[in-house]
């Protein structure tokens, strides 16, 4: 019965506005369901709620009331229960199937106890009280907020705002705007975000879905992970349960379904999700899906879904760069209060670790560890380096003239191609001597080798710059610690 009252509210929230849902449908509760005479039993709690329902809902609750309980002669009653008031006994079949304390509070924050329409998934447990907690109520209000946001598992940290954006996930970001700005048109739906691990495509993706929930443009929102998504499903298929299951997500406005290659060799949840998708975008409600690879590349999916998640758009995340990766290890930074990280160790950090975000989470991480043992507020190269003594040491390869030339081109903010070139502005001209003298400090390379390697320069010029930066170096603090910043960076 309560599931059979969840779906009605369900499926009239879908036709009715927001206000009517609340003012006259929220009210109602189920009282019983009489199997002998097909009497359906509502309460409403005053006599104008009571009237109104009768005209305006009967025939719509009857026809969706015969559907669930498949039989055709079905009779709904509005009986007046005020609110202090105990519904009248119910004998025989009725009582079998009615409530056991009728009338539920209409309005109900929390989660439906009791019967457990997805086994015993908490996920899902949570959602399909859904129909019951006033869902379709003004955005305005932050308890409705509150509950989309209960029911959604969106994490209300991963925002726009906390995303730092480079190169690499720029056009993600400028996509996932125009999402946010008009969910559902058809050009960017689905929405399919792909790349390697710990590159923000779960982060964009909460981020959208926090930016529609705070704009009021979506109602029932959903993030799952792709394997969730599959356990649900079995589960549903063990308690009998497939048709709950369904229904909730075939009401969604907006679902996200994070790393599906996890559908890989998974016919029956491949063949769920391709009607959930089909539904879906024909109401035009917004689907965003991640995945590690491209729709195409994805292996053991069914082509024709595949050519589907083909049919929106499809944007690629790629590694960040060196600068968003400083950027990135600073605005965590930031994130955490108390403690400074210095450009030059953000740099010192994002220099070795350029795999992933994740990576350098952990490496900041494990810093602050290490700082706040020892007592450290500052994060300088120093501090970096022994805190990621362990994870350095994997990464680290053998120095080379090559690695010099990058990195001190990095540091300078300078094309790596200025160290072969011929210009000679002091901008150009000062990072290059210094990496020569590097060159000859860290690596095995004779003058003639080094010059070479600097576009078949002479061994004196070499030999110039080193005695140059040598001599600089005693005299200027800031260009030395400038040199140990990117001697230690180089060494690891
Ligand atoms: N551009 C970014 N700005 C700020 N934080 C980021 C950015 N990209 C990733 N992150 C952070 O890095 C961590 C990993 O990101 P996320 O989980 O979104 O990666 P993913 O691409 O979904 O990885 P996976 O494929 O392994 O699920 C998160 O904590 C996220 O907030």
């Amino acid at each position: 019965m309560k599931e059979f009252w969840q779906s009605c509210i369900q499926a009239l929230a879908q036709e009715l506005p927001p206000e009517q849902m609340k003012a006259w449908v929220l009210p109602l509760a189920p009282l019983g369901f009489d199997e002998e005479l097909g009497e359906l039993r509502i309460s409403a709690p005053t006599p104008i709620k009571q009237n109104w329902a009768k005209t305006n809902y009967t025939a719509r609750i009857q026809e969706l009331a015969s559907q669930w309980f498949n039989r055709p002669d079905v009779k709904v009653m509005f009986q007046l229960v005020r609110a202090n008031q105990v519904p009248p006994a119910m004998s025989g079949a009725t009582a079998a199937v009615a409530l056991a304390s009728a009338p539920v509070a209409p309005v109900q924050a929390a989660p439906v106890t009791g019967t457990q329409p997805f086994g015993t998934s908490p996920e899902v447990i949570i959602e399909s009280a859904a129909p019951n907690v006033p869902a379709t109520a003004s955005f305005g209000n932050t308890e409705s907020e509150d509950f989309i946001y209960k029911r959604s598992h969106i994490n209300p940290n991963l925002t726009f705002e906390s995303l730092v954006v480079g190169r690499s996930n720029q056009l993600a970001n400028a996509a996932s705007a125009q999402i946010v700005d008009k969910p559902g048109v058809s050009a960017y739906n689905p929405f399919f975000i792909y790349g390697s691990t710990g590159l923000g495509k779960t982060h964009l993706m909460h981020a959208i879905g926090n930016a529609l929930i705070k704009a009021g443009k979506v109602n029932r929102v959903r993030y799952i992970h792709a394997d969730q998504y599959y356990s649900d499903l079995v589960k549903s298929f063990r308690t009998s349960t497939f048709d709950e299951f369904k229904r909730y997500y075939h009401s969604l406005d907006l679902l996200l379904i994070d790393d599906i290659q996890f559908f890989r060799k998974k016919d029956r949840t491949q063949e769920e999700f391709f009607y959930l998708y089909e539904t879906m975008v024909a109401q035009n409600k917004q689907i965003i899906i991640t995945s590690d690879t491209y729709p195409r590349e994805l292996q053991d999916i069914s082509n024709r879904l595949t050519s589907r998640f083909d049919s929106g758009l499809t944007v690629h995340i790629e590694p960040p760069e060196l600068e968003m990766r400083v950027a990135i290890l600073l605005r965590k930074a930031e994130e955490k209060p108390g403690i400074i990280l210095k450009e030059e160790a953000a740099f010192f950090i994002a220099k070795h670790l350029r795999s992933n975000v994740r990576e350098l989470e952990g490496a900041l991480s494990k810093v602050s560890a290490y700082a706040g043992f020892h007592g450290l507020k500052t994060f300088t190269v120093e501090v970096c380096k022994e805190a990621l003594k362990d994870l350095l040491s994997v990464s680290n390869g053998q120095i080379t003239v090559e690695n010099i030339q990058k990195t001190v081109a990095d540091f300078y903010k300078i094309k790596v191609q200025e160290m072969y070139s011929k210009r000679r502005p002091a901008n150009i001209a000062m990072p290059r001597q210094i990496a020569m003298y590097l060159a000859k400090e860290l690596t095995q390379k004779s003058l003639p080798e080094i010059g070479d390697l600097f576009g078949g320069r002479d061994h004196t010029t070499v030999l110039h710059a080193v005695r140059k930066i040598t001599e600089a170096r005693v005299k200027n603090a800031e260009l030395n610690h400038q040199l140990h910043v990117l001697e230690q960076t180089l060494k690891g």
